[in-house]
C-alpha cells in the first residue's frame, strides 16, 4: 500500500484561498486522493536554526510545512527560481540573471528540502515533486538512500534546447531530472523541447512512445495536461451569490459588454501587450465605446524583482492612458484591480463576462482559461480569446486563438467575439467544455499517478492522515 507525498514550493492553505495554478490544482487532486504534503509555509525567518517542519491535519491531507530564511528567500526563491529559471523556461534570455551566490542557494534550500523530508518518508511511498524550485530534490533524497518511485512534473513551458544551454548549469540541471522515473509535462511542445535536447545533447532515445533510454537510465517522460474540477467551478459560478454579484457587475450601467482578464501581474502574462490590443480595439470599432469594458484582475507576484516593478508600471500607465484617452465622465474602459480575488467571485465575474480575455505571451498551461470556459451559461456562453502560447490552446481549438504581440489580430478577435451569434458561441462552448471534461484535474492526478505506480496499480493508492 502506497502513501501519495507531494513536494512543491508554494503550497495552498486548505483553509483559505490560494492564487496561483500549481496551489489551485494539487490542493483540489490531493483532497481526492489524501496524502502528505510538504513545502514552504510562505513565511521567512531569520536563522537556519529558526527553521522547524510543522505538520497539520485537514481532513485526509497531512501538510507539513517549513519556513525559509530571508536569504533562502532573496537568493533561492526570487534569485535562482525566479530571476533564473522562471524567465529562461518562459523563452525570456533577456530578463535571465545568474549568479553563484543564487545557484550555491538552490543547491542548499533543495538539500535542505530532502534533509527534512527523507525522515518523513516510508519504503512504499511514491514522492512527486511538483514545478522548476525542486528540480534536484530526487537526487537529494537518493543520495540519502531513498529507493521510492518519484516523479517530477513541470508546471512552467520546457524550452527549446538553443534557449535552454543559454543557462549556465544546465547540464547539472537536466542529469538531475534524470534521477527520477517519470517526468510530467504540460504539453507536446514542453515533451518535444525536452526530448530534443536529449537525442541532441546526451544521446537519448525512446524505447516506446513514453519510455526514455539516457545515460544508462530508463524513464517514463510524458505530457500530463493540468485541468480543473470542471462542475466545482460550474456549480460556483451559479450560486445565488453568485447571481447577485453578475447583477451587481451589470447594474453599473457603465457598459453593455464586459471583457474579463485574470492573471497574477507577471510579465509572462502579456498585460501590456493585451492593453495595447484593447486600445487598437477602441480605435478600429469606435461604436463600441461607452459600451465594452476590459476588467484586468492583476494581483501582484514576485514583487522584489525588476522585471516585475516594471511591468506593473508599464501596465498602470497604459491603463491610465487608455481611460485618459477613451474614457468619460460615465465610461471607464479600462478597469483594473490590482489584488487577488476569491475563486467564488472570479467564478461570477467569468460568467458575468462577454469575453475571456487570456493572452500570456508564453504559459505552461493557464487554468483561467478553463475556469472561464466552466462558468459559462451554456444557453447564452461568452467566447474564450486565447493567447496560442498558452499551453491550454494546444486542446482548446474551439476557443479564438490569437498571436498576442499583434494587437490587430487581438482587436479583430475581441469584435468577432463581441459579435458572435449565439449559435455559433453554444457550438464552440459546447466542445470547449467536452475538452477541459476530458482533461480535467482528477484526470490529470490519476494519469501522472498511475504512471508513478507503474506495476503497482493505482488502486494501492491509500489515504493517509500521519505526517
Ligand atoms: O508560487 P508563486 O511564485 O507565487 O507563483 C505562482 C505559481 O505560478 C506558476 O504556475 C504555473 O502552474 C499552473 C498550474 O499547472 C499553470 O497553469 C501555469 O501556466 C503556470 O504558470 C508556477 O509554475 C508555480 O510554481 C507557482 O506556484
Ligand atoms: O485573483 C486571483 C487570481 C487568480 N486566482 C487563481 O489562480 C489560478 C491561476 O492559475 P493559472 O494557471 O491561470 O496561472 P498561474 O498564476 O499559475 O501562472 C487560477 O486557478 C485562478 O482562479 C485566484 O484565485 N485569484
Amino acid at each position: 500500500m502506497s502513501r501519495l507525498v507531494v513536494v512543491s514550493n508554494r503550497v495552498a492553505d486548505p483553509e483559505t484561498q490560494a492564487s496561483g495554478g500549481l496551489a489551485v490544482c494539487i490542493l483540489q487532486g490531493l483532497r481526492q486522493h489524501g496524502g502528505l504534503w510538504f513545502g514552504w509555509n510562505g513565511l521567512i525567518v531569520e536563522e537556519e536554526s529558526d527553521i522547524r517542519v510543522a505538520c497539520t491535519r485537514h481532513d485526509n491531507v497531512t501538510m507539513a510545512t517549513m519556513p525559509l530564511t530571508e536569504r533562502d528567500f532573496q537568493e533561492f526563491y526570487l534569485g535562482y527560481c525566479n530571476k533564473g529559471l522562471w524567465p529562461v523556461f518562459h523563452y525570456r534570455l533577456d530578463l535571465a540573471r545568474f549568479t553563484q551566490e543564487n545557484s550555491e542557494s538552490y543547491r542548499a534550500v533543495n538539500n535542505r528540502f530532502a534533509e527534512s523530508i527523507a525522515p518523513l518518508l516510508r519504503q512504499s511511498d511514491l514522492v512527486w515533486v511538483h514545478d522548476y524550485h525542486l528540480i534536484p530534490l530526487a537526487a537529494g533524497l537518493r543520495a540519502r538512500g531513498a529507493a521510492n518511485r518519484m516523479g517530477f512534473f513541470l508546471h512552467i513551458p520546457f524550452p527549446p534546447p538553443d534557449v535552454l544551454v543559454a543557462m549556465p548549469e544546465y547540464e547539472w540541471l537536466i542529469n538531475s531530472m534524470l534521477e527520477y522515473d517519470v517526468l510530467g509535462f504540460q504539453t507536446k511542445t514542453d515533451h518535444a523541447n525536452f526530448c530534443r535536447f536529449v537525442f541532441g545533447f546526451m544521446g537519448g532515445e525512446m524505447l516506446s512512445k513514453d519510455t526514455l533510454l539516457v545515460s544508462g537510465k530508463r524513464l517514463t517522460v510524458s505530457v500530463f495536461p493540468v485541468g480543473i474540477d470542471v462542475d466545482d467551478f460550474a456549480s460556483m459560478a451559479q450560486t445565488p451569490e453568485a447571481e447577485m454579484r453578475i447583477q451587481k457587475l451589470h447594474r453599473r450601467g457603465e457598459a453593455r459588454v464586459n471583457i474579463i482578464g485574470v492573471d497574477r501581474l507577471d510579465y509572462s502574462k502579456g498585460l501590456p501587450d493585451r492593453l495595447r490590443a484593447f486600445k487598437r480595439f477602441l480605435e478600429l470599432f469606435p461604436h463600441h465605446h461607452k459600451a465594452v469594458t476590459l476588467m484586468q484582475i492583476a494581483p501582484p507576484t514576485r514583487e522584489d524583482i525588476q522585471a516585475y516593478i516594471d511591468i506593473r508600471h508599464e501596465l498602470e500607465a497604459l491603463s491610465g492612458q487608455i481611460n485618459g484617452e477613451f474614457g468619460d465622465y460615465d465610461w471607464t474602459p479600462v478597469r483594473y484591480v490590482r489584488r487577488s480575488i476569491a475563486q467564488e467571485t472570479l467564478a461570477a465575474l467569468y460568467r458575468g463576462s462577454h469575453v475571456g480575455l487570456v493572452t500570456p505571451l508564453r504559459d505552461g498551461m493557464n487554468l483561467v482559461a478553463k475556469e472561464y470556459v466552466a462558468a459559462q451559461d451554456a444557453n447564452d456562453p461568452g467566447v474564450l480569446v486565447l493567447s496560442r502560447f498558452a499551453g491550454a490552446a494546444e486542446d482548446l481549438e474551439e476557443a479564438l486563438i490569437v498571436n498576442p504581440y499583434d494587437a490587430d489580430e487581438v482587436a479583430q478577435a475581441i469584435q468577432r467575439a463581441i459579435v458572435m451569434p449565439r449559435k455559433e458561441r453554444i457550438t464552440r462552448h459546447r466542445a470547449l467544455m467536452k475538452r477541459i471534461r476530458a482533461r480535467d484535474g482528477r484526470k490529470w492526478m490519476e494519469s501522472f499517478i498511475s504512471a508513478l505506480v507503474a506495476d503497482r496499480g493505482p488502486d494501492d493508492l491509500h489515504p493517509t492522515t500521519s505526517c
